[in-house]
């Protein structure tokens, strides 16, 4: 039979291949379980309706309105025994010895002393007063009977009729029997009223004061609710529940009067500030170091809550943030926003960012060092380059700059800094530390100058400096680029600029990441005047960062949390406003992003005569110092020779740096280039230095060994 062709009988033979068939097997549904007993069901079903929310609310509801009554029956009863008795005198004396606070003690003992001599003269008074009070009652009535019978015989006389004598004093019976008429009727609804009239009044004040305990109280009264204000109250049992033994038996032993160790609390920028007194024989560090605590005490997350330590003896300074306002962005940098801002590298303030109270945080950067440090992707560069942008707006202010990334961050320096090295090699290190050698030789020169000679700022930026103090290259005499040793390049030049280019106006700007012994050596953290710190790992980082001082007064940069934080910094300096008994602030810096950083540079590069930025620092032989002359000049039509000076030097430390004017000039002598005067000042001519190269290249080399 053909595969086409179907059969119309029913095939009854068994099939051939029994392998394919598969067996099926009867499986008996599965035995329904046991029910559960009837008191298991129960007590679920009991479970169940006491867990559910609405139980749980009303219950809240019902035992919260109970206990406002009973709170308020407490508060009640203490103001009135507060008020008969010296109860509070005796508790804020109390409170006052508690906190050591001797001459407040003093103060609420007299005061208790003279509640008590008034209370014995006012007992004494009331033995007396009885018979006072009967004999001025006998002469009030016998008066008023008087006066009533006198105003009866007035009015007989004027009616003509004697009875009308005593019509007052029945007039006056007749009031008095309407009176107690009114009683007798009031005085069943008021006595069957009153004890519900008191138990209203005793729970409106509960409920005015919140006193029921915190599970009980709605959502949003609680103590316990992130980002509730911050009240006295909560402050003192955020303190007493601090786990400090002394703290909390005294707070214990003040009682309501526990508020007394506290200052005002003041609004202060995003959140509030308020000084706690401590009480004797607890100490400023005891509460700094359990500063978590304390934020968890207040709800508030560790970041939010600071401790420093103001002038005050035995104070410390909280600044408690409301809650998650610190995550908040600060606005744009004024840089961004004030196209027509300048900056004056003596007189100015770098206006970097905000305190935490909301303050503008302005630094200044005069004749002074600066170490910025943090974990890597916090920041750094944004917070040391909006510096510089604000420099770079002072014209006379030179920037070099080494950024040992190269990843663009300083791009916009191009045109701006007189040399710009990019790139994290060996060789952009050997490059890097010619260029702060070449700041030393500056430096040494301005020493040796004339007293009184005015010197413009030079700033040797080099960002990223670890890689520096890393750098495992050798020179020729066998001395490394990086180390810390009596030898080591790099090391050495930070350390002679830390110790010396201040007053000359020479200043080293290093920015560092992670910082460790060997990537930032001690003898050079020490040596910066202004230290700031974004997010670091360790408290010996921070440490290394600021110092200890700093972190011994509260600065603590490894609290601030990575990547949360960023372009926060904690700064200890003299050029920015510290509150009077801190050793640092915390700053939040503004964000200037590199599209930001291009436009602000272009703003600076517009107020300088262009600059020629030199990239690669030359250290092969032999040197041409005709066409170095030309390249330091650049676009210039012409420039100063101290300028010509200046940038051969941070061209070539090595071989320029020694030079003078003398040197210059014999190098120019005869090749039609030489310097001349210009408004009084000796210059060196572009197009006079181009000729000069045209005609040495036609008629021979003038390359000259120096
Ligand atoms: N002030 C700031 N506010 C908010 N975010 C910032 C701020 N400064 C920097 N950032 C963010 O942090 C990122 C890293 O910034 P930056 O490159 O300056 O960090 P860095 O610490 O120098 O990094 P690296 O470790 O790579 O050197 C930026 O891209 C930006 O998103």
């Amino acid at each position: 039979m053909t595969d086409n062709v179907v059969p119309l009988r029913k095939n009854t033979d068994p099939p051939t291949d029994t392998a394919t068939v598969t067996p099926l097997t009867v499986v008996p549904d599965p035995a329904p379980p046991a029910p559960l007993p009837l008191w298991v069901r129960s007590g679920h079903a009991v479970k169940r309706l006491a867990t559910d929310e609405r139980t749980t609310t009303m219950a809240r509801a019902v035992a919260r309105h109970s206990l406002y009554v009973v709170g308020g029956t407490r508060i009640v009863t203490r103001r009135a025994w507060d008020g008969r008795t010296g109860a509070r005198y005796e508790r804020m004396l109390r409170a006052a010895e508690a906190a050591g606070n001797y001459e407040a003690a003093g103060d609420w003992e007299e005061r208790l002393h003279r509640f008590r001599a008034d209370r014995h003269k006012r007992r004494m008074d009331l033995l007396t007063a009885p018979e006072r009070l009967v004999k001025g009652a006998a002469v009030g009535t016998a008066g008023g009977i008087g006066l009533l019978i006198a105003l009866g015989i007035a009015l007989a006389v004027a009616n003509e009729d004697v009875t009308d004598v005593v019509t007052p004093l029945m007039a006056l019976v007749e009031l008095i029997r309407l009176l107690v008429v009114i009683v007798q009727v009031v005085w069943g609804p008021l006595v069957a009223l009153g004890p519900w009239l008191a138990l209203a009044g005793l729970w409106a004040v509960g409920r005015h004061r919140n006193a029921a305990p915190n599970w009980a109280l709605p959502a949003g009264k609680r103590a316990d609710d992130a980002g509730a204000p911050i009240t006295p109250s909560i402050v003192v049992t955020a303190l007493r529940d601090l786990g400090i033994a002394p703290l909390r038996s005294a707070i214990k032993e003040m009682g309501d009067a526990g508020a007394a160790m506290l200052g005002p609390i003041r609004i202060a920028g995003c959140g509030v500030e308020v000084d706690v007194t401590l009480p004797s024989g607890v100490s400023t560090d005891q509460v700094q170091g359990r500063r978590r605590k304390l934020a968890e005490n207040l709800n508030r997350h560790e970041h939010e809550v600071f401790i420093t330590i103001p002038q005050a003896a035995r104070t410390v300074r909280l600044w408690i943030a409301d809650s998650g306002a610190l995550d908040e962005p600060i606005g744009p940098s004024p840089l961004v926003l004030d196209p027509d801002l300048r900056a004056s590298y003596k007189t100015g303030r770098a206006p970097w960012g905000q305190d935490l109270r909301g303050d503008a945080a302005v630094l200044s950067l005069y004749q002074r060092h600066m170490l910025v440090t943090g974990l890597s992707n916090q920041g750094k560069t944004a917070a040391v380059r909006a510096l510089a942008l604000w420099l770079a707006l002072d014209r006379t202010v030179e920037f070099r700059v080494a950024d040992l990334k190269g990843a663009g961050d300083w791009a916009m320096f191009d045109g701006l800094a007189t040399v710009l090295i990019q790139g994290p090699t060996d060789d952009h290190v050997i490059q890097a530390t010619e260029m702060v050698e070449g700041g030393v030789s500056e430096m040494e020169r301005r020493l040796t100058a004339p007293p009184g000679t005015a010197f413009p700022p030079l700033i040797i930026l080099v960002d990223e400096a670890q890689v520096a103090f890393m750098c495992p290259a050798v020179d020729d005499e066998k001395r490394q680029y990086g180390g810390s040793k009596a030898t080591s390049r790099y090391f050495m030049a930070a350390r002679k600029i830390h110790n010396q280019g201040r007053a000359v106006n020479v200043l080293l700007w290093q920015g560092t990441q992670d910082p460790t012994d060997q990537n930032l050596p001690k003898l050079v953290r020490e040596g910066a005047h202004t230290r700031a710190s974004l997010a670091l790992g360790t408290e010996s980082q921070a440490r290394m960062a600021l110092g200890d001082k700093a972190v011994d007064g509260g600065a603590a940069p490894h609290l601030l949390r990575p990547g949360l934080d960023k372009g926060t910094l904690v700064v200890a300096s003299d050029g920015i406003d510290i509150p009077a008994g801190q050793a640092s602030i915390t700053v939040r810096t503004h964000y200037i992003d590199t599209d930001q950083a291009t436009e602000i540079a272009d703003r600076a590069k517009a107020l300088r005569d262009g600059v020629t930025t030199v990239h690669v620092i030359d250290t092969g032989e032999p040197i041409d110092p005709l066409a170095d002359v030309a390249s330091v000049v650049g676009d210039a039509p012409r420039l100063l020779t101290q300028d010509v000076l200046k940038r051969l030097t941070a061209l070539n430390a090595d071989a320029y740096g020694g030079w003078s004017f003398v040197d210059l000039k014999r190098v120019l002598d005869g090749t039609g280039a030489e310097p001349y005067k210009s408004d009084g000042r000796m210059v060196v001519g572009r197009d006079r230095l181009a000729r000069a190269l045209t005609n040495r290249d036609t008629g021979g080399s003038t390359s000259a060994e120096v």
